[in-house]
């Protein structure tokens, strides 16, 4: 079928899934919002599973995800994750990002929060999962994308 579907299933760039996120939680909200997503990119296969890791995650598991690599000679990976601020309803929302790079390893440290001991920062030696907080929160593709989000609403 050529035409335009009439029901969106969103799928696209990072960017695309959080844009169209956030503006339609600014119309349910009916007022200003900020949305949050993380994706997890894989160097070998262009930058997925990218915004679909939840399900990737979900299906394969730690070893999954290290299995998706076999057969590849880099690791790398980057963690991205992006907030959106929408001032309201028909309010072009405005992207945050933050990237921490690093490599898919087998998984060490705690296995309780999504993708954590399968993803281990360049330069740390360490998982997300074998880190504490506030480790973490150092060097997190979360914590980058917050700082900026934090800038730009002190600068309204
Ligand atoms: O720092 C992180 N360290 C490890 N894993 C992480 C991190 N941050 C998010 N995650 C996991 C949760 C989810 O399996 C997937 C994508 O997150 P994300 O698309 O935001 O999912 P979500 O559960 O918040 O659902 P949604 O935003 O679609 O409502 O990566
Ligand atoms: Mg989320």
């Amino acid at each position: 079928m050529s035409s335009k579907p009439l029901i969106p299933e969103v799928q696209g760039s990072t960017q695309e899934v959080a844009i169209a996120k956030c503006r339609r939680a600014a119309e349910l909200l009916g007022g200003p919002c900020i949305t949050e997503d993380t994706a997890l990119c894989f160097k070998a296969l262009n930058g997925l599973p990218g915004p679909y890791i939840k399900y990737f995650m979900k299906e394969l598991g730690h070893q999954g995800l290290n299995d998706l690599l076999v057969g590849f000679s880099t690791k790398e990976a980057w963690a991205l994750c992006t907030f959106a601020y929408s001032a309201g309803p028909g309010s072009e929302p405005i992207l945050f990002e933050g990237r921490t790079d690093g490599n898919i390893v087998p998984a060490r440290g705690s296995p309780q929060f999504g993708w954590d001991a399968a993803f281990e920062p360049v330069g740390t030696g360490k998982t997300y999962g074998e880190m504490t907080v506030e480790e973490k929160e150092k060097i997190s593709h979360r914590a980058r994308a917050l700082a900026k989000l934090r800038t730009y609403l002190g600068s309204l």
